[in-house]
């Protein structure tokens, strides 16, 4: 006991050490960020250096911020006598490592260490900060000691973390990761990483810890930025502070639907029934798109333009040559249209200048035969006049002056700004909208139709995107790395839509097909991202469950087997009470609001759900209005968790949409502490 006090007191001192040590540096750091903000240069160089140094000194600042809460979490204490002291970031004083980030290198044996391989570790230790003080040191003996069946990590801190009271708002496990899931964050595979996992396995929490491990330790996330994605913005709230309390406060956050809608300069449009998200987010539609603009491009025959007066034709063979070489650029159509314009414009002025050559030579020879060779220039003044040639800089028509004329730059300038040459061209190869290419395709799906009012719904944002795409290129954002968490409710064109903005294919891509939702319902990873990038990708699998207990993990388990036979079960980290289930006597709504109750009554600063049938869910909230309890539709509830959950009538959800039982399935596995099945 004494042996253990002098232990925290020593710890302590190096905690107060450590504190010191951020102070000076959160000091210094603001200084320099002072001193920076006030430079001003109108050299532009300078400016840019000084920009440069207020972006990495203002990021700094927050991180240092970010690390004030839990700075040190934990050490490690080498065989060899060496100790290390495991933090949020790292901090020196000279040449001595006080802390050490947990991203780098040294810190992996915090996190991978353990009794069957204890990777030169004597000893693990986790520190619980309360404020700056120590609550609490935990410690594992590493060699020498027997290994336990489920090695898990620091099983007091982990249970400690995994047990407590949630508060609708997720936290960064930084102090607990475990072995799998820290493997899977430092992994340095560059391209796609798949991480499947059952209900609560820490895919999200993977997910974000990856895109902060990834962003110190690739250049090109750094450079490019990186993105996260979820399905909603229930989701997105619940992971809002997860990235900046590990001192990440750069990384984007969107859903599918709103980053498209951004993109293209759209409110996010209204929501879409599954049933039509999944027809709209058929891959076939990429091809349909692509035809669909190619029927825009020079349609088959001949294209006359009128240029002064006389018609310049493109006959069949002129025209479908032109068309081949503008299309055949591979550009997108209205950059191809301005290549089409410009083949027009060649053809014409060419025409044009053969033309006049053969006026001038028949001028000459009908001008000699008549005057014998007297003042050529003025007779042939107003011809050439009539041909819109100007006098040259004698005021004469000279002969030679009347070919200089033909100059072809003036001649293919002015061709180009002719409003009947730009109007026959657009007959051709028209300039098109990303809207008119999807109602065209759209006028041979009835079942995607736009709504009466003909306003966009988010199912059709995949398409608008895949048209914009097809007609003006590549987006504008792109990012260096892209996370995208509850991957298997995007439909495979959503996929094309985040595929484009991730030219690089480095990618974080976190679900389970057993949960996927009736837009989608993916059966393999090869059928979401395609099979080309499925055959490269690194995919792993969690496999311990860290919300629910395993027997929440029990009640779902016959569900799983309907659903996903082959998945192998999450193993439960802990145990709890059992559910319970309510048979309903009297009216539904009564028996799921008294069961609610009885939740909150028993964990008074718990987080309470009811989740129901998108349906059924008016009725609860009103029923619930007042009261802390959330009442969230099971198709909106995806990623999130609560500590106790009330599932009403599961037949009803079953029933409400196809496969619905997937819907169940999610919504069981949602309580970290209680579950309660009423119906
Ligand atoms: N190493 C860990 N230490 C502490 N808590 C953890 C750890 N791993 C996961 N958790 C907790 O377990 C819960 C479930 O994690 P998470 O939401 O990441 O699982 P998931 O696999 O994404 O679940 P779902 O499939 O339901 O979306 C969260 O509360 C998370 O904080």
């Amino acid at each position: 006991m004494q042996q253990r006090q002098i232990e925290q007191s020593a710890e302590q001192e190096y905690v107060d050490a450590l504190y010191a040590r951020l102070d000076g540096e959160v000091a210094r750091v603001r200084a320099d960020l002072d001193d920076a903000v006030r430079t001003s240069s109108t050299d532009p160089e300078e400016a840019f250096t000084r920009d440069v140094r207020v972006g990495m000194l203002t990021r700094r600042a927050r991180t240092l911020d970010a690390a004030e809460h839990h700075l040190c979490f934990g050490r490690i204490d080498h065989t060899d006598g060496r100790s290390l002291h495991i933090g949020r970031t790292g901090l020196s004083d000279g040449d001595d490592q006080l802390l050490v980030d947990w991203r780098a290198d040294a810190a992996r044996p915090f996190y991978a260490a353990t009794a069957a391989h204890p990777m030169g570790l004597h000893r693990r230790r986790h520190l619980g900060l309360d404020g700056r003080r120590i609550a609490r040191v935990s410690d594992e003996i590493l060699d020498g000691a027997e290994p336990g069946p489920h090695d898990v990590i620091g099983d007091g801190p982990l249970l400690a973390a995994i047990s407590a009271r949630r508060t609708g708002r997720m936290r960064d496990v930084v102090s607990t990761l475990q072995s799998e899931q820290d493997a899977i964050i430092r992994s340095a595979h560059r391209g796609v990483t798949v991480v499947e996992g059952g209900p609560g396995t820490g895919k999200t929490v993977v997910a974000l810890h990856r895109a902060a491990y990834v962003l110190a330790g690739f250049a090109e996330a750094r450079a490019d930025g990186v993105l996260v994605l979820g399905p909603g913005s229930r989701f997105l709230d619940y992971i809002a502070e997860v990235l900046p309390s590990l001192g990440e406060n750069d990384v984007a956050m969107s859903t599918p639907d709103r980053l498209v809608a951004d993109a293209l300069g759209l409110e996010t449009p209204p929501g879409a029934g599954h049933e039509l998200r999944r027809a709209a987010g058929d891959v076939r539609l990429a091809d349909q798109l692509a035809e669909a603009v190619r029927r825009y491009q020079a349609p088959s025959g001949t294209l006359a333009v009128v240029v002064d007066g006389d018609a310049v034709t493109l006959d069949e063979h002129a025209l479908a040559e032109t068309r081949e070489t503008a299309a055949g650029s591979n550009l997108p159509h209205n950059q191809a249209r301005a290549l089409f314009k410009d083949l027009v414009v060649d053809f014409v002025a060419d025409e044009v200048q053969a033309r006049a050559r053969v006026l001038l030579a028949k001028l000459d020879e009908d001008i000699e035969v008549l005057t014998g060779g007297v003042d050529v220039d003025r007779a042939a003044a107003k011809d050439l006049e009539k041909l819109g040639f100007g006098p040259d800089e004698g005021g004469a028509f000279g002969h030679a002056a009347a070919v200089a004329e033909l100059d072809p730059g003036a001649l293919r300038a002015e061709l180009l700004d002719d409003l009947a040459l730009e109007q026959a061209v657009e007959s051709a190869w028209p300039r098109l909208a990303a809207g008119d290419v999807v109602l065209d395709v759209l006028d041979e799906h009835p079942a995607l139709a736009v709504e009466a009012d003909g306003v966009w719904t988010t199912a059709h944002l995949p398409l608008l995107d895949e048209a914009e795409h097809l007609l003006n290129g590549p987006p504008a954002t792109i990012y260096g790395h892209v996370v995208v968490d509850e991957a298997q409710e995007l439909t495979p064109m959503q996929w094309r839509a985040v595929l484009r903005r991730c030219p690089g294919r480095s990618m974080t891509v976190v679900g389970d097909l057993a949960q996927a939702g009736p837009a989608t319902g993916a059966g393999s990873w090869a059928d979401a991202l395609g099979s080309d990038l499925a055959k490269r990708a690194d995919v792993r699998t969690l496999t311990v469950c860290y919300r629910t207990t395993a027997e929440v993990l029990e009640a779902a388990a016959p569900l799983r087997e309907l659903i996903a036979p082959d998945q192998a079960p999450a193993v439960a980290v802990r145990h709890g009470v059992p559910p319970r289930r309510v048979a309903v006597t009297g009216e539904l709504v009564r028996a799921v609001v008294e069961e609610a109750e009885a939740q909150v009554a028993a964990g008074p600063d718990e987080l309470v759900a009811v989740l129901a049938a998108d349906a059924a869910v008016p009725g609860i909230a009103e029923a619930l209005a007042g009261t802390d309890v959330r009442v969230v539709p099971v198709s909106q509830v995806r990623g999130l968790e609560f500590d106790a959950v009330v599932v009403a009538d599961p037949d009803g959800i079953t029933a409400a949409r196809p496969g619905g039982e997937r819907d169940l399935y999610v919504a069981l596995t949602r309580p970290t502490q209680r579950l309660v099945i009423v119906g």
